[in-house]
């Protein structure tokens, strides 16, 4: 059978339980957001496919049709699960989600943490809000880092990953 499309980007969204992953695709994928949490409790299987030609965060995108999203449960004890999901993902970048809510403790500190940890391993980082849509098709042409998802994964900042 034909395939539907000549390449095939696949993103894996990883980061701690709470901090928009889920919310980040609905958004990127059907531009809805829902305030409503629901714990994603297993790594979901299911794919979401769809043909986004203007979204421009990764490398080559104008020859992209299609982009493979699949949404992980942040828990703890799923992570050796959502582990093994690393494989076949291609290139990483940072993303720090819900940047709407102000009301952080420490945001500046934080913020100077995550830009140092992006810089230290060479990836891209954006400011997004799943709810107001904010950078969430943004983005530009260069190509991303390879992942260094061993040593990324050892630091537990809570964020959200696109990679
Ligand atoms: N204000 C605001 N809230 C957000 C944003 N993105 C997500 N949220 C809220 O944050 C909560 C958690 O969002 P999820 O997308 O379910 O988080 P997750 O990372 O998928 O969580 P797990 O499934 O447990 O791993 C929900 O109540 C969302 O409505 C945002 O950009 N702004």
């Amino acid at each position: 059978m034909a395939k539907a499309y000549d390449h095939l980007f696949k993103l894996l969204l990883i980061g701690d339980s709470g901090v928009g992953k889920t919310c980040l695709i609905i958004r990127f994928a059907e531009d809805n957001f829902n305030s409503t949490y629901i714990s994603t409790i297993a790594p979901t299987p299911s794919v979401a496919k769809a043909k986004f030609p203007s979204w421009r965060l990764l490398a080559s995108v104008s020859l992209c049709e299609n982009f493979c999203f699949r949404d992980t449960a942040g828990q703890e004890r799923f992570k050796t699960i959502t582990t093994a999901y690393y494989r076949g993902a291609m290139g990483i970048i940072l993303v720090y989600d819900i940047t709407d809510e102000k009301s952080f403790e420490n945001i500046q500190n934080w913020m100077k943490s995550i830009k140092e940890l992006a810089r230290e391993h060479g990836i891209r980082f954006f400011e997004t809000s799943a709810k107001s849509s904010m950078n969430v098709d943004e983005g530009n042409n260069s190509k991303p880092s390879s992942p260094d998802l061993k040593s990324s994964d050892k630091k537990n900042t809570n964020k959200c990953s696109l990679g």
